[in-house]
């Protein structure tokens, strides 16, 4: 576990000779890697479907087949407005694009349903780390105010 963090108050290497520079894990860390997933995401071509809402007027059957659209420009504006709690949430929304692409699809060789199964492989692949270094940094900044209750 890290040693308490006193905010670092003295600017580092003062006169008291070195300050370790302490790791601490950041609890908000998960938005800016979650914002950079998703604009690398952007730059695939293999989401460019899923950018948007689907327009009923190109697929007027596809809001009576899915109940809960979700697109990745959508994931990005919630994410932006700071209407995540967490990134399970964003990963749980992000998953309903997946989901949704794979329920509408006439069949599993369609070429946009395809475009999702590598999306998918690559998202799943980079969320894990972020949402695993997230509960880490809970876990330690609960045990730091535990600590801290102690200590009154
Ligand atoms: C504003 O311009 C836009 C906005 C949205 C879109 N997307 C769009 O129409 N899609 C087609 C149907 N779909 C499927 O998941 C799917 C699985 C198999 C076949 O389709 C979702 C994506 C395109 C252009």
């Amino acid at each position: 576990d890290f040693c308490l963090q006193e905010e670092d108050t003295e600017a580092p290497g003062t006169s008291s000779g070195h300050r370790l520079r302490q790791v601490v894990p950041d609890r908000d860390a998960w938005k800016e890697q979650c914002k950079n997933l998703l604009n690398y995401i952007f730059e695939c071509e293999d989401s460019e479907p899923f950018r948007q809402p689907v327009d009923p007027q190109n697929y007027p059957d596809y809001h009576g087949i899915i109940d809960t659209p979700m697109d990745f420009g959508s994931v990005k504006k919630t994410l932006g407005e700071d209407r995540y709690e967490n990134p399970i949430e964003l990963c749980k929304d992000t998953r309903l694009i997946f989901a949704n692409a794979k329920a509408y699809t006439p069949n599993k060789r369609s070429k946009i349903y395809s475009m999702t199964l590598r999306l998918s492989a690559f998202f799943e692949e980079q969320i894990r780390t972020i949402i695993s270094e997230y509960k880490t940094a809970v876990k330690s900044s609960d045990s730091h105010k535990r600590a801290a209750v102690k200590t009154q």
